[in-house]
């Protein structure tokens, strides 16, 4: 044989070994990094995924059960420490929050632009500086003067079950995302979508604008998978990441995919979002109750803040309301009616409750919201346990840090599990009954709990900033519907309920009600 050919021959499979050789450090790094936390065997690219698919969400409680409150899970190529113990859950969050500020974030959202510039995203003096200048919005005085606001919008949602509650059933999930849209319009962008009038038959300036736009803010967020159900790219991002964002580029202009279409809406959505800010922006009487103006009125006296939000941020920020706070809150008033509709004792506490505290037209003010619901508050909280919207939270090692033993390196995602803690027996007995007293301050097993055993809204300086927001907008909602209604699960309710995962969890088929028109005894 010709030498010449022998010598090229070899040193193209050199080459190809090196690169095989290359290609699998690149897969294995992340996991040779963090080898010693414990997890079940990993598959090349796919890592866990396909036992997450097997299982659904309950794996990582088997993972805890199996392995110990810290394992490892590998999402596609990309290794997360997971946490399931309270301790090291305030370790991550609070105690050492310096060495792990930031969000790690998947691929689904650091592949899209129109998800970036929230606060959600932010990282470091960034972060710190944005939500010091926002969380003024966020205090008792400010979110009492949003009660009107949201009280008209759930006597809306209330006028749209009256008009449906002898003849059909409803689909709750569908209106209560309607409700908190609406809310979040008003709160966030001083606009009024009007979806409850529109379901009310009442015309709308703008009807066809306001719907493209919620399904285009809909399509964005129930895009953004975390699973190997997502786009192309965003499939790629899970087991390749280095590939990524080229082949994301490539894809947008390759009609028919499901990259572009993503790529077509985050755009249109962008757009929408900047032709609000840049309307409000001109206005010149646009008060200071929303959001978005109370930015843009500190951006007319103050050039600090004018360089911290730029317009680009202006957008990011105020649309991420829409993304933060609309699916989360619908879910957790959605999850309240499935689960009480189920349990006739609980719903004649509640009920009991709501009408002490007089005729239905009182709405309660923020004084009556904090001390008179104290059954509510349970309700509520052990709505958010058995339904978690938000069961793994994500952080970012910035350095070197300890945790629960084992040391973890630069750049490691370490991820807080309150979707197993709230379902670990250890702090929450019979974690499949649907009992609030359990969250009654006087009751023991309240007293005994951990601290962090329950976090549904997050942990530390990083906690939800909409935390307040939402509670009161999910108890002025409950409270009214409770005044009037008593509701039951619908025929069509499948049994058991299904959940879709993405960034957030939602219910699959939504929550299927029969709305009954209470009367004085009921
Ligand atoms: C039931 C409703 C809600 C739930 C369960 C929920 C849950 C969460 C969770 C778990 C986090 C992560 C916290 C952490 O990393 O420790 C978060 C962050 C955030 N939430 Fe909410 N949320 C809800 C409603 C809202 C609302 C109504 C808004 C806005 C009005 C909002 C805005 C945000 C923002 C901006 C962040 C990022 C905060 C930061 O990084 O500083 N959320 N939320």
């Amino acid at each position: 044989m010709d030498i010449e050919f022998i010598m090229s021959s070899s040193y193209l499979y050199t080459l190809m070994a090196m690169a095989l050789g290359f290609f699998v450090l690149y897969l294995y790094v992340p996991y040779l990094a963090v080898r010693k936390v414990p997890g079940p065997l990993v598959l090349p690219f796919v890592g866990h995924l396909p036992l997450l698919a097997k299982h659904g969400p309950a794996f990582f409680s088997l993972l805890a059960s199996k392995y110990g409150p810290i394992f490892r899970f590998h999402m596609g190529r990309q290794p997360l420490v997971v946490i399931a113990d309270p301790e090291l859950c305030k370790e991550v969050g609070i105690k050492k929050f310096k060495c792990m500020t930031n969000r790690s974030l998947p691929s689904a959202i650091s592949g899209s632009p129109i998800h970036q510039k929230g606060l959600f995203s932010s990282r470091d003096a960034r972060w710190s500086a944005m939500r010091n200048a926002i969380v003024s919005l966020y205090q008792p005085s400010h979110l009492a003067s949003l009660i009107p606001t949201m009280q008209t919008y759930i006597e809306s949602l209330a006028s749209h079950i009256a008009s449906n509650s002898s003849t059909e059933d409803i689909n709750f999930s569908s209106l209560s995302l309607k409700l908190a849209t609406d809310v979040i319009g008003q709160a966030a962008f001083g606009v009024d979508f009007g979806l409850l009038d529109k379901e009310n038959g009442k015309q709308i300036d703008d009807q066809n604008e306001v719907s493209e736009f919620i399904k285009e803010h809909i399509y964005a967020t129930t895009s953004l998978k975390m699973d190997l159900s997502g786009s192309f790219s965003i499939i790629l991002g899970l087991l390749i990441p280095m590939l990524q964002a080229p082949c994301r580029r490539f894809l947008k202009m390759i009609p028919g995919t499901a990259d572009q279409k993503i790529h077509q809406t985050n755009f249109k959505l962008n757009k929408r979002v900047d032709d609000i800010v840049v309307r409000r922006s001109k206005e010149k009487m646009r008060g200071s109750k929303d959001f978005l103006s109370a930015i843009l009125n500190a951006n007319d006296k103050d050039k600090a803040s004018r360089q911290l939000f730029t317009p680009d941020y202006i957008s990011g920020l105020t649309y991420e309301h829409l993304l933060a706070g609309s699916t989360t809150t619908s879910f957790t008033i959605s999850s309240v009616l499935y689960l009480v509709s189920k349990h006739p004792e609980v719903e004649k506490k509640l009920i009991d409750e709501i009408d002490q505290f007089g005729p239905d037209h009182n709405t309660p003010n923020a004084d009556d919201l904090q001390n008179k619901f104290p059954y509510l508050d349970q309700v509520i909280k052990e709505s958010m346990r058995i339904h978690t919207t938000s069961p793994l939270i994500a952080r970012l090692a910035s350095q070197k840090v300890e945790i629960g033993g084992y040391i973890l390196p630069k750049n490691t995602w370490v991820w807080m599990a309150p979707g197993v803690l709230h379902k670990d027996p250890k702090h929450f007995p019979e974690p499949n009954v649907f009992r609030p007293e359990r969250f009654d301050p006087a009751s023991e097993e309240e007293k005994n709990r951990h601290p962090y055993a329950f976090f549904p809204f997050g942990i530390g300086p990083r906690v939800c900033i909409g935390q307040k927001f939402a509670l009161q907008e999910i108890k002025l909602t409950i409270i009214h519907l409770y005044s009037q209604y008593i509701f039951k699960h619908s025929a069509k309710m499948e049994s058991p309920i299904e959940f879709d995962y993405g960034v957030v969890v939602n219910f699959k088929n939504g929550v299927k009600l029969h709305a009954i028109k209470r009367t004085k005894n009921q």
